[in-house]
């Protein structure tokens, strides 16, 4: 059945025919993120949600989406998203970074022109039939300082117009480097710094417990007079009741805003006041740009959910579709690992410790870890998937190492998964033939060659005549039909494994009597997901 993608807020159609070109089932429902109520009661159909920023992907949306893959943002900021509600239910949050990247930047360049001319309330006034040259006096931005906060995608595009204009740039950013703010021409400044010089400021963070109330009461009252503030970001970046008073009193010469705290923005402390520029969330409304972050939303989505390929996650290492193509078998190999493990393990697991030989040492590791942790953690618990397994690892506490090596053996590559818990290491390898199929290749250090299968019993015991027979026997009374077996020993003599992959599950009966035998230490039936 192909795949259904509801999209919930105002996206290019171009979005919605690409969808269809994929064969993937759309339904384009533009107003349906505004009611979250409706939400709630669909969302459980689909596979992706396609949203910009009026669909709010709450804790009580996810609850309900029973189906739901990937939630893909047309646009930068996710903020409108649980992010860790997604990534705990195994949703994978994607955005479109670079797609209206340029429109925002020239947004906010536009909004500095306009407050520093006052051209909104210069041209409503002429349209009035007023003829006020003297009332809008207005201020060069060249040798100005331009103050930017956050100089990453969009703000390093201001950075560069800014330049452009012949304006001093000054800009806050811990996560930028010297050598890079060198690149741009820009001085790397300390936020109370850039406060203390900037003649405008320009806001470009994403928001986050760290960027909230950026510009706080404090913070405005540390700007130099006359400062203009620039916020094509986020709402809630700047204290909006404090800044409202500041251009009162006329320490705070001009803002303009494009977001609000609260939105749709019908009442806020900066409207109607004098010098304060305000436009409805315009920052990435070009066509341009809603053509862009639209396509892009489109073909990431119906890439992951035809092929597997991730691009731009935030919760989930990136896959390309070519990676994806190469690494499918070892991602496959590597669940089938982890779950080996994790039906092996009844006990907490402490330590997982991955090691990639050879060829798979290459690959894309980050999303090979995720396999095999998804894998360990499915016995515990079933709903967990790659992207939501390392949050569960993390919250259980569980230390995830990897370790890295050359061609050591006779196959081009195999990975090994070793778990520590309180009681014991486990560990078993695995690698992928040139048939594309994953094999069992050594389990506690004895060497075997198992195919895997959906129903599989693993057997340990003392290496002694009369053990293939005896299982045999005990399956066939059971009318278990054995597909392949496969045995392996230590030492002569010494302790000895067999993994049997069967056409079905093994009767309790048939358990019970293996163990009767007395010949085993251990009978365990195993189940895989094999496609
Ligand atoms: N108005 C709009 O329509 C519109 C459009 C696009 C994006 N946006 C907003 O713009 C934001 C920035 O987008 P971007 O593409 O430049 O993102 P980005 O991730 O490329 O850049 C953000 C920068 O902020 C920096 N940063 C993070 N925390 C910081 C902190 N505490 N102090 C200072 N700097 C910090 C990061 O290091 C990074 O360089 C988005 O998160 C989104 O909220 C708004
Ligand atoms: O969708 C929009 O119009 C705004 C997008 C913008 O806020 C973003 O973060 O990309």
């Amino acid at each position: 059945m192909a795949p259904k993608v509801l999209i919930s807020d105002k996206l290019s159609d171009a979005a919605v025919q690409i969808f269809k070109d994929r064969g993937i089932d759309v339904d384009f429902q533009p107003d349906l993120g505004k009611d979250k109520d409706k939400l709630a009661a669909v969302i459980g159909d689909y596979d992706g949600l396609a949203i910009r920023s009026a669909t709010k992907v709450t804790d009580k949306i996810l609850a309900n989406a029973t189906n739901l893959k990937v939630i893909a943002r047309a646009g930068i900021g996710t903020d409108n998203i649980d992010k860790d509600a997604a990534s705990k239910k195994g949703v994978i949050v994607m955005n479109t970074p670079f797609g209206n990247m340029i429109t925002t930047a020239e947004h906010a360049i536009a909004m500095m022109f306009a407050v520093a001319r006052q051209i909104p309330e210069a041209s409503a006034s002429t349209h009035a039939g007023k003829w006020e040259k003297s009332k809008f006096m207005g201020v060069e931005l060249t040798g100005k300082t331009l103050g930017v906060i956050g100089a990453g995608n969009i703000g390093g595009i201001v950075c560069d117009r800014a330049r452009g204009l012949k304006m001093k740039v000054a800009a806050y950013d811990p996560f930028l480097s010297e050598e890079k703010a060198k690149k741009m021409g820009v001085e790397k400044v300390e936020l109370d710094d850039l406060l203390a010089r900037a003649d405008f400021i320009t806001l470009h963070v994403p928001y986050t417990d760290q960027t909230a109330n950026i510009l706080s009461k404090e913070a405005l009252a540390k700007t130099k007079k006359g400062v203009r503030i620039i916020n094509c970001a986020r709402g809630g970046l700047v204290d909006e009741e404090a800044l409202a008073e500041a251009l009162k009193s006329g320490h705070v010469a001009g803002a303009a805003f494009d977001v609000f705290k609260e939105e749709p923005a019908t009442e806020n402390p900066l409207f109607g006041l004098p010098n304060v520029v305000c436009t409805p969330h315009l920052g990435a409304a070009t066509t341009e740009a809603q053509e862009n972050v639209a396509l892009q939303v489109a073909e990431q989505m119906s890439d992951y959910l035809l092929t597997g390929a991730v691009t731009n996650a935030l919760n989930m290492p990136s896959v390309t579709a070519e990676e994806a193509k190469v690494m499918g078998p070892w991602i496959t190999l590597a669940g089938h690992l982890g779950a080996f493990i994790g039906q092996m393990t009844d006990e907490a697991v402490k330590a997982i410790n991955i090691l990639y030989d050879g060829q798979v040492s290459e690959m894309n590791l980050n999303a090979l870890n995720c396999a095999v942790v998804a894998g360990i953690m499915k016995r515990a618990n079933p709903d967990v998937n790659m992207v939501s397994a390392p949050v569960v690892a993390r919250e259980k506490g569980i230390q995830i190492s990897t370790t890295n090596q050359g061609k050591s053996g006779v196959f081009d590559g195999y990975v090994k998964v070793t778990v520590v818990t309180e009681k014991r290491e486990r560990s078993i390898a695995g690698t992928v033939f040139s048939d594309g199929k994953p094999r069992f290749i050594q389990i506690k250090g004895i060497n075997i060659e198992a195919e895997v299968g959906a129903h599989m019993l693993y057997t340990t015991n003392d290496d002694v005549p009369g053990i293939i027979g005896t299982l045999g026997q005990t399956l066939g009374a059971h009318d278990v039909n054995i597909a392949n077996f496969t045995l392996g020993r230590s030492t002569a003599k010494g302790e000895a494994i067999a993994l049997l992959y069967i056409d079905g599950p093994l009767p309790e009966k048939a358990l019970k009597d293996l163990h009767d035998t007395g010949l085993f230490k251990q009978v365990k039936e195993l189940e895989f997901e094999v496609g």
